[in-house]
């Protein structure tokens, strides 16, 4: 890679865009609402179920100018979601400061493995066991997203309900390719323990992107 591209991604100002897309926040607490998504490159946090496994290798998706892709994120919304991959791999810095500049609602999907860059209005907090998150990230996660592939998992989400602050939001998600093994058991989970709420990928029963 060309050292000047190198420097650009540095400071944020180019990110390694795989994809970006306008459809409507399948998950979470913000399910049902209509938002851009920016989806970057690059994730080492190998999860064996992940279901964007083609965004893991950052250099299959080429550097683009932050600028480019914020200017495209205006004309569409005024919620963006950035994700990916892992996008805390990268500096966030630039290209949040740009979109609050717009005035546009800057959330963000996260395992939480790397440090906070960027500044949000929604931090999602999707925990995952192989690279636990940063201290910094469970103190600012609005929702923490647990996904249940097995029981185990129920041991896991309390574990990390424990990790942050008392005001966030908290969810179960059924790992997609198990959902019709663990969806009854969140709904029996979630009904004996109401501080949490069930998450379903909605998109997909939607058939959206
Ligand atoms: C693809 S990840 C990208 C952002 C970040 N790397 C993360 O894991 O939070 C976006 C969201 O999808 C969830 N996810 C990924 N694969 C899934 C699957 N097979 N079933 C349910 N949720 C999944 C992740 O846990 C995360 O909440
Ligand atoms: N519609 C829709 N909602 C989503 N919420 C989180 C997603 C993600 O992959 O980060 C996602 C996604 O890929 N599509
Ligand atoms: S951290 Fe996110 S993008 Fe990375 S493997 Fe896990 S689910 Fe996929
Ligand atoms: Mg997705």
């Amino acid at each position: 890679m060309l050292k000047e591209t190198e420097l650009l991604i540095e400071k944020g100002e180019m990110l390694p865009l795989m994809e970006e897309f306008y459809t409507i926040q399948g998950e979470g607490y913000h399910t049902g609402k209509a938002a851009y998504f920016i989806r970057v490159g690059g994730c080492d946090v190998g999860c064996h179920w992940c279901d964007v496994k083609e965004s893991w290798n950052a250099e299959l998706h080429p550097p683009t100018k932050t600028d480019s892709i914020v200017e495209k994120a205006k004309k569409y919304a005024n919620t963006v979601v950035i994700t990916g991959g892992e996008p805390l791999m990268w500096n966030m810095d630039y290209i949040t400061k740009k979109l609050k500049d717009s005035n546009i609602k800057v959330h963000i999907e996260t395992s939480g493995a790397y440090t906070l860059s960027g500044q949000y209005d929604w931090i999602c907090l999707s925990p995952k066991k192989n690279k636990l998150p940063l201290e910094e990230v469970y103190q600012s996660a609005h929702e923490l997203k647990v996904i249940v592939y097995n029981k185990h998992d129920f041991k896991f989400a309390e574990e990390q309900a424990a990790l942050v602050g008392s005001k966030c939001e908290l969810y179960l998600q059924p790992e997609w390719s198990n959902r019709e093994k663990m969806t009854p058991l969140i709904v029996d989970y979630v009904m004996e323990h109401p501080k949490w709420k069930i998450s379903l990928q909605t998109h997909k029963y939607l058939n959206i992107p």
